[in-house]
């Protein structure tokens, strides 16, 4: 028994872990835990009698009262057994460490609470509140309050209202881990009943509601709910409890609920229609009933619970690996981490130009194809076409005939050809930095340690960016300054062999000397 009792309290703990962390199920991408915890959720029409139901089974007044919605938000609320003797109090998950040990503000600080929320407007918010109660009168159980249904809205609702609370505990009644309390007043036609027509609907085996008949002290003279107390009008798996709670004249005379609880019991014990049920009949039985019922089902659920828990934590470690490790507040630590983070992107660079990962090649098609490519449009033809070789050969050794060859014409020629490379050099050494640049920015995307650090991405980007810059400007003038020392470097050598090459490689020198 201690071991399913502590088991109720474990899952008291996961249920605030769960609120504090802002899950409340619903909608999210997120796994959520609230959902698979079983817990106890009170549904009824309004007035039906729910907040006696549950003060009833605290045995204290701590429930806001009024006309209208007073239940606008979600109240989760934790029943601790204590020792006997223990002075009882609440507390609030909200302010922590302050014990409330006057019921009376348990009910202030729930209507402030819920006022912090949604504001004066009536409106309803589904943020629970989580109570705690501590006292030696009480089962180990936990119960959600929700708004009752209701058919129409008041003064200063907003038309949807009605709508919006159906919603709201239609979100809890659904999850396949809710035990519904469904609580109908004896004393109205149990097929017109809110709380049943909605448990029908999202439960209807009946195996995880618990009906619960109020008000069977209101019934005319004459009649008695038997029928349904004994499960015949409205069959549910579990039996039905009746339940005599605070009349409204009791209420007003401060009847208090231990006297309450007194008096329920004597109703059933001294009924002629109810006394062979007496003993599974009152608050106080129910509270026991739903304590087993929500032991039994953490029990079956445990295995569930458990791997729920290990898989959120698996997944979470992994994105928090994936994150990576706390930054160092220490400039050097920092210094040391900055460092790692540009040798990972370095080495992925690296990778990118020396093989392992794709786009390095590229480079060499600059050269294998760009250039040569580009070498092959430049205008040869009419640089050595024979009118152009004419004249030019003209222009450089004059009118005197040669006795080998035009040196200073064949020079101008051969320097102004070479010349004509200069722009597909400096193409290729554009055609690389465009490669480079788009290397850097592919290789910052795909380091990993980096992506938690845009500033850092955006300044390694821009450093990068400046030295390539850099030496895309000494890169042209070292291509050019080549260029220009393969056109100053045409030795006797050079000249030597020009007339062995002709056939093979210089037309334009047969050309010459057809032209002569
Ligand atoms: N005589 C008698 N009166 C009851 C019983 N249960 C509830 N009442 C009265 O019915 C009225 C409504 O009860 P509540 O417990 O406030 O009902 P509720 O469902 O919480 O109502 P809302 O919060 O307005 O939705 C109160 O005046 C109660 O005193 C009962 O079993 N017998």
């Amino acid at each position: 028994m201690a071991t399913m009792e502590s088991l109720i309290v474990t899952v008291n703990r996961i249920q605030r872990a769960c609120t504090v962390l802002g899950d409340h199920g619903g909608d999210t991408n997120l796994p959520t835990l609230w959902e698979a915890l079983p817990s106890v959720v009170v549904v009824g029409g309004q007035s039906s009698g729910k907040s006696s139901v549950l003060e009833s089974i605290v045995g204290r007044d701590f429930l806001p009262r009024g006309s209208g919605i007073v239940t606008r938000r979600p109240l989760v609320l934790q029943l601790h057994k204590t020792e006997r003797g223990l002075q009882e109090y609440g507390e609030f998950l909200h302010l922590p460490k302050k014990k409330f040990t006057d019921f009376s503000m348990v009910r202030k600080e729930i209507q402030d609470e819920t006022d912090r929320m949604t504001g004066k407007s009536k409106q309803i918010s589904p943020v629970p509140i989580h109570l705690s109660i501590y006292s030696p009168n009480v089962v180990n159980l936990t119960l959600i309050d929700l708004p009752g249904l209701t058919k129409v809205a008041v003064e200063g609702q907003p038309e949807s209202i009605v709508q919006d609370i159906e919603i709201m505990v239609r979100s809890y009644v659904e999850k396949p881990n809710c035990i519904i309390l469904a609580i109908t007043p004896a004393n109205q036609d149990i097929a017109t009943s809110d709380a049943m027509k909605l448990s029908r609907e999202v439960d209807p085996t009946g195996e995880r509601t618990f009906g619960v008949l109020t008000k069977l002290d209101l019934m005319d003279k004459g009649t008695n709910a038997i029928d349904v107390l004994e499960g015949r009008a409205y069959p549910l798996q579990h039996p039905w409890v009746g339940i005599v709670n605070r009349s409204q004249a009791d209420i007003k005379k401060n009847v208090d609920m231990i006297a309450s609880r007194r008096k329920e019991r004597e109703f059933f014990a001294s009924s002629p229609d109810y006394g062979h049920l007496a003993s599974k009949m009152g608050s106080e039985y129910l509270a026991k009933v739903l304590s087993k019922h929500l032991e039994s089902v953490i029990r079956a659920r445990l295995p569930g619970i458990t791997s729920l828990i290990n898989k959120s934590i698996e997944e979470l470690e992994a994105e928090l690996s994936h994150l990576g490790r706390s930054v160092a507040v220490d400039a050097g630590a920092q210094l040391y981490t900055i460092l790692e983070l540009c040798r990972a992107f370095d080495r992925i660079f690296k990778e990118h130009l020396d093989g392992g990962r794709p786009g390095g090649d590229r480079i060499y098609g600059v050269f294998d194809h760009q250039l040569p490519a580009a070498l092959r449009k430049l205008p040869f033809d009419r640089h050595l076409s024979l009118q152009n070789i004419r004249k030019v050969v003209s222009e450089a050794d004059g009118y005197q005939p040669h006795l080998i060859a035009p040196e200073q014409g064949y020079r101008r020629l051969i320097d102004g050809a070479l010349n004509y490379f200069r722009g597909p050099a400096e193409a290729s050494v554009d055609a690389v930095h465009f490669l480079l640049k788009e290397l850097v920015r592919r290789s910052i995307a795909e380091t990993q340690e980096l992506k938690r650090f845009p500033t850092l991405q955006a300044e390694i980007a821009a450093a990068a960016s400046e030295a390539l810059e850099r030496f895309r400007e000494e890169s042209k003038k070292t291509t050019l300054r080549m260029v220009d020392m393969e056109s100053s470097y045409l030795t006797v050598d050079f000249f030597r062999k020009l007339p062995q090459e002709v056939e093979k490689e210089i037309p334009f020198l047969r050309l010459w000397f057809i032209a002569k």
